[in-house]
């Protein structure tokens, strides 16, 4: 990964962790690389600020970054409130309307991420769009059940047009697995969509379980530069710097 990249996720990171996170609060974990530095400052504060949190994750990659690096894991069945909660994204909209899902965690995601009275999105300047497409070019993950797949790329393809893709594992024959033992649609889609009715339609397709738009739930988006944070506050589509 360029060198400039990393730096803005670690901006973003750390300075939502330092907005965001205080003592004896319920965390929701993200997934991603974006998310890996946002741990390491949550670690650091822990030790540093002897704060006391309880950490639920979105993902396994989640649960282990938890684990491995000492902090407190929760789960929904015992936390089902979560004060905050931190995610990358792929793309974010001006609305801060997100596409999620890159990782193939896009169901846990949503469920933890819903969970939070604040979710927060931490992301490289590469995700600021002002419509979703508009950058992110690999698609909008959708994860179904395995005996699905072939209906319900053919359902949306023939409804919305563009490409469903499955997605095929790169160290793996075969497709991707999720974390839910599932599959991932990537829908390759062209130009600006109604993405509240796209959703809609996705979701009366059986077989689909879950889509990675994440539609007016984010309260605030942290995009790092080299240089600057900028963090947009919902709503106005204002920017502070
Ligand atoms: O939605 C996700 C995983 O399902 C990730 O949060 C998203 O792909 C962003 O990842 P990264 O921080 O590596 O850019």
């Amino acid at each position: 990964m360029e060198e400039g990249i990393k730096v803005g996720k670690k901006a973003a990171a750390i300075r939502a962790v330092d907005d965001h996170v205080k003592d004896n609060q319920v965390i929701g974990i993200g997934s991603g690389s974006t998310i890996i530095y946002a741990i390491d400052r949550i670690v650091e504060r822990v030790k540093k600020e002897n704060l006391k949190l309880i950490c639920v994750p979105t993902s396994f990659q989640a649960e282990q970054a938890i684990l491995e690096n000492g902090l407190s894991l929760g789960q929904l069945s015992m936390y089902p409130k979560l004060d905050v909660a931190i995610d990358g994204a792929d793309e974010v909209d001006a609305s801060l309307n997100c596409i999620k899902g890159g990782g193939g965690c896009l169901t846990q995601e949503k469920i933890v991420d819903y969970c939070a009275r604040d979710f927060i999105v931490v992301a490289d300047e590469r995700k600021d769009s002002e419509f979703l497409g508009e950058k992110w070019k690999r698609g909008l993950p959708i994860e179904v059940i395995p005996m699905s797949y072939k209906p319900v790329q053919l359902k949306i393809q023939n409804t919305l047009g563009g490409t469903a893709n499955l997605r095929m594992a790169a160290k793996k024959a075969g497709p991707v697995v999720t974390d839910n033992s599932n599959f991932i649609i990537d829908w390759i889609f062209d130009g600006e969509q109604d993405w509240q009715k796209v959703d809609t339609f996705l979701h009366s397709i059986p077989g689909v379980l879950e889509t990675g738009l994440f539609l007016q739930t984010a309260k605030m988006v942290y995009f790092g530069t080299v240089e600057v944070i900028i963090g947009q506050i919902i709503g106005g589509g204002k920017r502070k710097t």
